[in-house]
């Protein structure tokens, strides 16, 4: 077991007061906005979900790129059919086209076999269906009234020209604009390159040889939860209470990530190195505690251009400062660069009462029902910030304001888990 250092504890610079939820926001949004951009990369198209686009793209070509058929039947050209005053015309039939086709332009006075995705020959102006007509001794039957330019074909450009804007930069890529990229038979895709995500526990109980070993929960957590988002997490656990180990490991980190977070050894336990290991390194505080509940000792430090997550070790505490500060964060680094969004992403009203939390922000595992055109939220009781369970059984986080008692029916403001 080490104990704090005096000289180290000396030459501690005063950190910064305890800040308040929404001002620990504010100092993260201004934070992010001054972070190196990330470096783009080029991927293939296919394996692009989930990334996010780094330059906005406009269309190459207009969709369709030509005028198609939209029906499997018949093409011709409508000034052809002559409007006898009888119920039914003819017109014969002359050529085939399939999808796939370059046809030959159109024969005047003939109609042309013609599939659904072919392109139209050009001087044909109407399709129409095959079901709507009779050939009989190569002759087309149809009704003139059935007949219209323009009719079942799906016009060049009709669903965008070339040069529209199809994708912003920053958007997050998913099958919706993938299938939007392929149509353009764009097969390489620029997108930044995912944040690194250092991840460090430390603590002598983590080591299985400890005679009083724990599981360790917080970098698996962490792994999960950012990976999700799309970071590239590398995690460390340092099996030991040593200032040096801690040293050496962060270090190492901090050298390869964008973003740093570790977890626990940042109260005021003998045993507690990470904030005097940090400061050693020579980082600099943001603020030091959060008037939140749980996770109130998360202090934010900065390490070379490097934010450094010091979270609480408690895994709810964990948790929660992850989904309400890093995630946050995390998804503003790799999307936009301004400010953090906001947390309450779903109103709804609360079936339980609570009582205020003072002068803190409290965020307390709920689950989230459809009741008519209303979200209810239920309460997930848990003991603490080391309960794990509560967690497995909720599906979001209801926020408490500073000094506000909750009652039922009350409406209230939640972020579901999977949600940012
Ligand atoms: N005298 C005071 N004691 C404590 C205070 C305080 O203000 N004064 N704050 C309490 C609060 S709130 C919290 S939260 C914890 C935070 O402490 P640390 O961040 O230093 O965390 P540790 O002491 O290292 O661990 C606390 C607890 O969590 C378990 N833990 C830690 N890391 C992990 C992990 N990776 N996986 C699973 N479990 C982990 C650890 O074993 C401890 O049981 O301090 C309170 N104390
Ligand atoms: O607030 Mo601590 O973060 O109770 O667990």
């Amino acid at each position: 077991m080490h104990s704090l250092q005096p000289s180290a504890a000396k030459d501690r610079t005063p950190a910064p007061a305890m800040v308040d939820y929404e001002h620990a926001l504010r100092i993260l949004s201004a934070l992010v906005t001054t972070l190196p951009a990330p470096d783009i990369e080029h991927v293939p198209v296919h394996q692009a979900d989930g990334r996010i686009l780094a330059t906005a793209l406009q269309a190459l070509a207009p969709r369709p790129e030509a005028d198609i058929s939209a029906m499997d039947g018949y093409a011709f050209c409508c000034a052809d059919i002559a409007d006898t005053g009888l119920a039914t015309s003819t017109i014969p039939l002359r050529d085939y086209v399939v999808a796939g086709d370059q046809p030959a332009p159109h024969h005047r006075g003939t109609a042309a076999t013609i599939l659904t995705g072919a392109r139209l020959p050009a001087g044909a102006d109407c399709v129409i269906a095959r079901e709507r007509v009779e050939v009989r001794n190569g002759l087309l039957h149809l009704a003139p009234s059935d007949i219209a330019v323009g009719k079942n074909i799906r016009q060049t450009g009709e669903e965008f020209a070339a040069g529209s804007p199809l994708l912003t930069a920053s958007q997050k890529l998913d099958w919706r604009h993938i299938a939007l990229l392929v149509s353009q038979n764009i097969t390489q895709v620029p997108v930044y390159k995912p944040c690194r995500v250092g991840v460090i526990a430390s603590g002598a109980e983590f080591a299985q040889s400890a005679p009083d070993s724990r599981a360790e929960i917080n970098t698996p957590l962490l792994h999960a939860m950012l990976t999700r988002q799309g970071a590239h997490v590398t995690s460390r656990v340092v099996c030991s209470d040593s200032r040096e180990d801690l040293l050496a490991v962060i270090s190492e980190l901090a050298e390869q990530s964008d973003i740093l977070l570790t977890t626990g050894g940042i109260s005021v336990g003998q045993t507690d190195n990470v904030l005097p290991v940090m400061e050693q390194l020579g980082a600099s505080c943001l603020f030091r505690r959060v008037k939140i509940r749980p996770g109130k000792p998360f202090t934010l430090m900065q390490l070379g251009s490097v934010p450094v997550f010091c979270l609480p070790g408690n895994p709810g505490a964990t948790a929660i400062c992850a989904q309400v500060f890093v995630l946050p964060f995390l998804r503003s680094f790799m999307e936009h660069r301004q400010a953090l969004m906001s947390f309450p992403v779903l109103h709804g009203r609360s079936s339980f009462s609570h009582p205020s939390l003072s002068d803190a922000t409290g965020f307390v595992p709920v689950t989230c029902a459809q009741s008519g055109m209303e979200t209810v939220f239920s309460l997930v009781p848990s003991k603490g910030a080391s309960d794990v369970l509560c967690f497995s059984r909720a599906d979001g986080l209801l926020l408490i304001p500073p000094g506000q008692t909750i009652t039922i029916g009350d409406w209230c403001s939640a972020t579901r888990f999977c949600s940012i």
